[in-house]
């Protein structure tokens, strides 16, 4: 018998599912402490999540029947990915099934906000009738600046358009003619700070956009500002936030979702100006329902047919293809991976060009692949190889894939041009020993860098002395450099070095070695 656990709160209908599949058994235990989860897990072949439950890597430790994963909903950040997919389990979540829901609850909180609906209830129900005190703000002709449109954001773009709001966004990773098809107009983030009445976060939680909302951001926005974040917690900074609010720098904030959940943070959600739901954006029947059933599907396929569908850490491709193109998968997603970190503006258009041996294979699952990696640092949670492609649609990029027949250095080479709305950007990259990923070829530089771990990418005028600065202030930072490749043009006496270091570089030593007499810029790559 096949074993299912669910061990958060989930519809009914999707347990259902379960129930009636012969041959799978489910168990639904959603009270548990890390420990107890640790022991149950081990007795199960699936397990179903929603955010409640932290999949860690000591908890997935005791896990060894456990082959798949369901979150019945679309964040997986509670689940240590990295870790499942090292003991070969699945993860797979339902990316879409609560977006409308989650966007329905953003414009709730935001028109809550502006009317001060919690508080006036409270009053009332605590025997008053303070009309006065609860004056509140009205939204038509107001400026709504959205940070993320994305899925939800769009959604919500789309209903405070009905609102007659004037509609702004900020999304760096978007196409101006992508953002001009759903009728918004794309702004800087200072522009949204300058002049938007409401501001409400809906991207991923990231390294680039935890703590993004933070005092700095607050004291470029305009006074009387209302903050609206149904995203993910620490995206704004909560101690920051609070003496935003406290000064009136901010007029109100709704908050769904905390630093930490359930939140301890008293002081703030006590403020008379916050309303906050104990992180309710994907709590609708409807959605519950949808997310419910669809992971229930998603897994039953998985565990009685080995059918993956919505994976986010396992390609759709046959078992003998596989096989042979797991080394193109790998070196293609790293090489986008790289590119996206180095390139700015909106993506545009990619161009990937395949020659060698590769071409003996069909190339559609390495250019998902490819657009995995590259999509991952900037949407991070929900691209996999079966949406990846279907985002970059989405996002109105131009995916073209091109054959040469060029004999090359390489036995296989894959060559990655990107247009952005700031110019285009070329890498390559190649295996090395029929395995090994390297990139090869970054714009004119001609490299040999292996991408994994922390890199450190430095432009620098070609003079003497340079490296050796670099070394000593990052051997004084006490950071181990594991590989260093260097290459130059030398009719412009520009060269490039890329660290691999075993530890990251802090933002200390990345000044300091922006700082460096001859160094151009620095860069930090997550690989
Ligand atoms: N409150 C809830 O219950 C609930 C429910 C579902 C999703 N969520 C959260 O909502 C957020 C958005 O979800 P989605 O499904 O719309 O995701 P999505 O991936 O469709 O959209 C995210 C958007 O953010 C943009 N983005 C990435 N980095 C950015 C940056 N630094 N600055 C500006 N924009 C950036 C991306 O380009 C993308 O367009 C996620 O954090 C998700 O976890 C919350
Ligand atoms: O990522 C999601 O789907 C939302 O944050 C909803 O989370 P929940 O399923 O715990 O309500």
């Amino acid at each position: 018998m096949i074993r299912v656990l669910v061990s958060d709160s989930m519809a009914s209908e999707g347990i259902e599912v379960f129930r009636k599949t012969p041959g799978i058994e489910v168990d639904v235990i959603t009270k548990h402490t890390p420990e107890e989860l640790k022991e149950l897990v081990a007795s199960y072949d699936g397990l179903v999540v929603r955010s409640a439950s932290k999949i860690t890597k000591e908890i997935l430790d005791s896990a060894d029947k456990l082959t798949v994963i369901g979150r019945a909903g679309a964040g997986v950040d509670n689940i240590d990915v990295e870790a499942a997919s090292k003991k070969g389990i699945v993860v797979m979540n339902t990316p879409g099934g609560n977006t409308v829901t989650t966007g329905e609850h953003a414009i709730a909180m935001m028109l809550s906000l502006a009317r001060k609906i919690p508080q006036a209830t409270a009053s009332m129900k605590a025997g008053k009738w303070e009309k006065s005190r609860f004056m509140g703000n009205e939204y038509c002709n107001k400026t709504l600046g959205i940070i993320g449109i994305g899925r939800i954001g769009s959604v919500v773009a789309d209903r405070a358009k009905g609102l007659k709001m004037n509609v702004i966004a900020y999304d760096p990773f978007i196409s101006q003619e992508a953002a001009e098809k759903m009728g918004i107009t794309l702004a800087s983030l200072d522009e949204i700070y300058g002049s938007a009445d409401f501001i409400s976060v809906h991207t991923p939680k990231n390294k680039e956009t935890t703590g993004m909302i933070n005092a700095a951001a607050f004291a470029k926005m305009k006074k009387g500002v209302f903050v609206i974040n149904c995203a993910r917690g620490g995206i704004v900074n909560e101690k920051d936030l609070y003496d935003a609010l406290v000064s009136g720098q901010v007029a109100g904030a709704a908050l769904d979702v905390f630093e930490e959940e359930p939140t301890k943070n008293i002081d703030l959600i006590s403020l008379d100006n916050v309303i906050c739901t104990p992180h309710l954006g994907a709590s609708t029947d409807e959605a519950q329902t949808t997310v419910a059933v669809a992971i229930a599907e998603q897994m039953v396929d998985y565990l009685l047919k080995g059918e993956i569908r919505y994976a986010v850490n396992f390609p759709a491709v046959s078992a003998d293809l596989m096989a042979a193109i797991t080394p193109y998968l790998a070196l293609a997603e790293k090489l986008g991976k790289f590119q996206a970190q180095i390139v700015s503006g909106g993506i545009e258009e990619i161009n990937i060009e395949y020659s060698g041996e590769i071409l003996k294979y069909d190339v559609a699952p390495i250019t998902i692949a490819l657009l995995k990696g590259l999509l991952t640092p900037i949407l991070n949670e929900n691209v996999n190889y079966i949406n990846a492609p279907v985002i970059a649609k989405e996002r109105g990029i131009n995916v073209k894939e091109s054959r040469s027949s060029a004999e090359g250095d390489y036995r296989s080479m894959i060559t990655l041009t990107l247009k952005t709305s700031e110019g285009e950007s070329i890498t390559a990259g190649a295996l090395f020993g029929r395995r090994d990923p390297r990139i090869v070829r970054i714009n004119q530089f001609t490299v040999d860098v292996i991408p994994e771990g922390h890199l450190l990418m430095l432009y620098n005028h070609d003079k003497p002395g340079v490296i050796g600065n670099i070394g000593t202030a990052i051997g004084s930072a006490n950071i181990n450099i594991a590989r260093m490749h260097w290459s130059r043009l030398q009719a412009e006496q520009k060269a490039m070095v890329v660290f691999s270091t075993d530890t990251p570089v802090d933002a200390q030593l990345l000044k300091k070695l922006k700082e460096t007499p001859n160094v151009i810029s620095v860069q930090e790559l997550d690989m």
